[in-house]
């Protein structure tokens, strides 16, 4: 991994540790490891992984992601994820609201969806930008696949843990099924020192597991039980990893989908341009969010120890996903009440 090109993260800035958690134990299903992911993925719902593979495909992705973002802002544009609520494909820089003001974020992304990445060479959503389209079975697919094995392990873990029947969880992600599991690409600009732009507005990942690389700090945490924002160190080779709402959902909430944001990078490394590579396991679109409550005695515990929370969403994963992204374009902008209907989990108060 280059991590020479840009000054390390400063060690006057403090951070919030994470658990290291060793992929290779869970594969062998080593109970301690289980046990620390467990704690984690409850706590505060984010961890590092170590030794998950991917490390050679996510590189891979890292260049692809320079040579995309690096075509002019015209071409970017015409493969465009548009308004009506679809993500796949470019979001350019401004086009989301960061909060309920309507304050503009400052990164791009392409998003590559899971189906189109599988289907190659046919096409299962949309096209991609030329870079994108030829490297997608030598790396796009290959990440896709490393993605996607790494969550299905921590999702049968989960299952486990969570004492569904076997293979419930896992059903809900099935790989041939239509869904909003995507790879994406996020470029920030380096900014100038005193400008303190929020890169991502503070949120909740939509989804059921996220596997981020990142490279420059930037990345924050708000804590259960704390009021202010910490960064979380990023360590060369070692993924971060963390729940979304729909796993929280589907768990009762015992499984915590924690806000997080990105801001940018501190220090000496705000002059740097930030990059990140991410794979969100989504469930399948016409899979419905709610809490497991007739398949497992703990989560039906869970729900109805916080019955205030609310649990059942009466929402598909895919409407879901697609209302989210819709309404936090500055585009479909009315008032504060369309940054509201954006909101997932972090929008209810019982969920905290
Ligand atoms: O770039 C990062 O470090 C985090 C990105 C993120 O939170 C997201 O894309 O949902
Ligand atoms: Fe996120």
């Amino acid at each position: 991994m280059t991590t020479a090109s840009h000054p390390p993260f400063p060690n006057d800035v403090p951070t919030h540790p994470l658990l290291i958690i060793d992929y290779t134990l869970l594969r062998a299903r080593n109970p301690q490891e289980i046990d620390r992911l467990w704690e984690a993925a409850t706590k505060l719902g984010f961890w590092y992984l170590k030794n998950h593979g991917a490390e050679m495909e996510a590189e891979g992705m890292f260049k692809l992601g320079a040579e995309t973002m690096a075509l002019p802002l015209e071409e970017k544009l015409k493969y465009d994820q548009g308004s009506d609520g679809n993500s796949a494909g470019y979001k350019a820089a401004g086009s989301n609201a960061v909060d309920a003001s309507g304050e503009k974020d400052t990164v791009e992304f392409m998003n590559i969806a899971k189906d189109d990445a599988l289907a190659w060479p046919d096409c299962a959503h949309r096209r991609y930008p030329a870079p994108v389209e030829r490297c997608m079975p030598t790396i796009v697919q290959p990440f896709v696949k490393k993605s996607l094995e790494v969550n299905q392990v921590i999702l049968d873990i989960f299952n486990e843990k969570l004492e569904l029947p076997q293979g419930l969880l896992l059903q809900q992600h099935l790989t041939e099924e239509h869904s909003g599991c995507e790879a994406r690409i996020i470029k920030n600009p380096a900014m100038p020192h005193n400008v303190h732009k929020r890169a991502l507005g503070a949120h909740t990942d939509f989804g059921s597991l996220s596997f981020l690389h990142n490279r420059l700090g930037g990345l924050q945490v708000l804590v259960p039980g704390s009021d202010y924002w910490q960064y979380i160190r990023p360590i060369p080779n070692h993924a971060i990893c963390n729940v979304g709402d729909a796993l929280s959902i589907f768990s009762g909430g015992i499984l915590r989908s924690n806000m997080h944001r990105v801001v940018p990078p501190p220090g000496a490394q705000s002059a740097y341009e930030r990059w990140s590579i991410v794979f969100f396991t989504r469930p399948g679109n016409n899979r419905t969010l709610r809490a497991f409550i007739e398949s497992s005695p703990i989560i039906a515990s869970a729900v109805s120890n916080k019955p205030q929370q609310s649990l059942e969403t009466n929402s598909t994963a895919g409407k879901w996903f697609s209302r989210r992204i819709k309404y936090q374009k500055v585009i479909n902008r009315q008032g504060p009440e369309t940054w509201m209907s954006s909101r997932g989990t972090e929008a209810d108060p019982a969920a905290a």
